[in-house]
Formats: C-alpha cells, sequence, structure tokens
C-alpha cells in the first residue's frame, strides 16, 4: 500500500517521479478495464440512493460509504500518513493509526492542496458514464437483434459492490497521480527557485503553468497510454491469439481522453497551488537566499529538513 517512492537515493529527480507517474497509468487503465465490465449503476452515485445506508445512519451515496469504510481501515494500517496518499473521506472521520507513522523525509512544503473533490467529480460525472457506455450499447444492440428493446439491465446491473469496489481502487490511483504533481512541482522549483519566485510573489497563475508545462511530455505519455491501452484491452482466443474483431475490453479513446481533459489538467492544477503556497511561512531571508545561485540553495533546504 505504501510506496517504495521515497526509498530512493534522491526521491526529487524528476526522472524518478515521472516513473513513478508511468508506472500509475498501468494501475489506472487495468482499473478502468474491471471498472467496464459492470453496468455503470448510477444509483450508487447518489446520496440516499439506498435507504438501507440512511437506516444506518449514513446519509452519504453508496460509493461515500465504500470510501469511508475502506479508508477507514486502511487508516488504522497509516496509510494516510504517507505524502503521497490522500483520503476522499476527510481525515476528521477518520481513525488514527494503530501504528506510529513512518519516519518520511520532508520533501514538500507544508501545504493544503487537496483535488480529490474534482476526481470524484469528474470520475463520477464524466469517466463511469463513458466507459461504461460500450456495454450499455453492446447490450442494448444484442437485445435489438433478438427483439428485446430497453436497456435498463445494461444500465444498472445490479453489482453495486463490484463496481464501487474497482470505483474505489480507480479513485485511489487517480488521486495517487494527480498528487505526485507537488512533488514534480517541488522538484521544478528546486532545480531554479529563482525562475519561480517573481510569479509566486505576483499570484500570477498563467506565468507559474507556463513555467512548469512541458508539451513534448504530455505528447509522448498520450502516445504511450493510447499504445498501452489498446495492448490492455486486446482480446484473445482460447488458444491465445490475439481477436482481431470485436471492440476490446475498454473504447482506447476514452482512456486517452481521460488524461488529456482531465488528469493532465488536474495535476498541474496541483503543480500551480503547490507553488502558489511554496513561499508561505519563508522569512524575507530564506526568500533571498533561494534566489542566489543554486550551490547556496541547500542551506535554506537543510534548515527545513
Ligand atoms: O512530467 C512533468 O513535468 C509534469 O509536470 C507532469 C505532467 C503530467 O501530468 O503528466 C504535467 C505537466 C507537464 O506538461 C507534463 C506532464
Amino acid at each position: 500500500m505504501q510506496s517504495n517512492y521515497f526509498r530512493n537515493k534522491n526521491p526529487l529527480d524528476l526522472d524518478h517521479i515521472r516513473s513513478v507517474l508511468t508506472r500509475l497509468e498501468d494501475t489506472i487503465i487495468f482499473g478502468l478495464i474491471e471498472r467496464a465490465q459492470f453496468a455503470h449503476n448510477h444509483r450508487i452515485y447518489l446520496r440516499g440512493g439506498f435507504p438501507e445506508l440512511v437506516n444506518l445512519g449514513f446519509t452519504g451515496s453508496w460509493l461515500e460509504w465504500f470510501l469511508k469504510e475502506t479508508e477507514s481501515f486502511h487508516a488504522k494500517a497509516r496509510r494516510y500518513t504517507s505524502p503521497d496518499e490522500y483520503p476522499f473521506t476527510p481525515p476528521a472521520e477518520l481513525p488514527t493509526p494503530v501504528l506510529p507513522s513512518l519516519a518520511f523525509p520532508r520533501l514538500l512544503h507544508p501545504n493544503t492542496v487537496n483535488a480529490n473533490p474534482s476526481i470524484l467529480a469528474f470520475y463520477t460525472r464524466s469517466i463511469v458514464p463513458r466507459i461504461t457506455h460500450d456495454t450499455t450499447l453492446a447490450l442494448a444492440a444484442s437485445r435489438r437483434a433478438t427483439g428485446v428493446t430497453g436497456d435498463a439491465e445494461a444500465e444498472d446491473d445490479g453489482n453495486y459492490g463490484s463496481a464501487a469496489t474497482i470505483d474505489v481502487e480507480v479513485l485511489q490511483a487517480i488521486s495517487k497521480r494527480v498528487h505526485y504533481g507537488k512533488f514534480v512541482s517541488e522538484s521544478k522549483f528546486a532545480d531554479d527557485p529563482a525562475a519561480f519566485i517573481p510569479h509566486i510573489r505576483a499570484r500570477n497563475t498563467d506565468a507559474l503553468a507556463a513555467l512548469i508545462t512541458k508539451p513534448e511530455v504530455e505528447k509522448r505519455l498520450l502516445q504511450r497510454l493510447r499504445k498501452k491501452a489498446a495492448l490492455y484491452a486486446q482480446d484473445f482466443a482460447s488458444d491465445g491469439e490475439p481477436l482481431p474483431e470485436g471492440k476490446g475490453k475498454i473504447d482506447v479513446s476514452s482512456v486517452v481522453d481521460l488524461y488529456e481533459s482531465y488528469i493532465i489538467p488536474l495535476t498541474k492544477e496541483v503543480e500551480v497551488d503547490y507553488l502558489l503556497q511554496r513561499l508561505d511561512g519563508l522569512s524575507e531571508e530564506d526568500i533571498e537566499r533561494l534566489m542566489e545561485p543554486k550551490g547556496l540553495l541547500l542551506s535554506v533546504e537543510d534548515k527545513r529538513s
């Protein structure tokens, strides 16, 4: 559950951080493939969708209930003491860990950036309906062929537990990926603080966004993602031969769109929001020292650790 990320010799090395982002692509694609085999089950995302939960005193959605129960257990195992793990449930509602926290190196500047509400909103409103859409179409088509109409079952197959279990896993992976933006941002800032500081002070979010944006990296990521998604979505015959026909386990363009329209933009938002808080609590003297040529930076960073 807790990552090996911090065991690296230099956890703020940008190539190393990007290798973590690349590995998370696999987790996210496989999670989406798993989720796509079930129907949309819209009911699990509605507040009050299950009177049974209301009877238990829980007023959120079925998915929020799954998040809270799962995260409560994981919190006891100190999952959320790790700097790259963010619960969807408000921390005040989670139990304290049964073990003391591990001693993580302090890599990030203290900050309050948390993108989980946005992740939950786009995942439930835009991603789930889209990746389960094909199932709906396929079932509707087969019904048309057999003369049976209506797509109620395609939209709701009753697999509420299975669907929500996978949703929790996908959400946690997307959350980790998006919040890694903080480490990316810290790495870029530490590399050249003087380039960032004037824009942070001027609250110039456009200039900060321009500094952290790497179009070539994004282009390669989307190319790689398309190839990976196509490969993982491939159906195979019983003898292991790839099946040329069929639409595969997931619609590849929805996976690419998820990254292009949501995951990358939100990661960049986290990067910029983190930078906006990067100088909070520092004295003028600290900031001046950060502006000095790089060799001198270490003394300020040493003071923080
Ligand atoms: O790799 C980086 O430099 C990042 O900032 C991460 C990321 C991404 O989300 O994948 C975001 C912005 C950059 O334009 C490129 C990629």
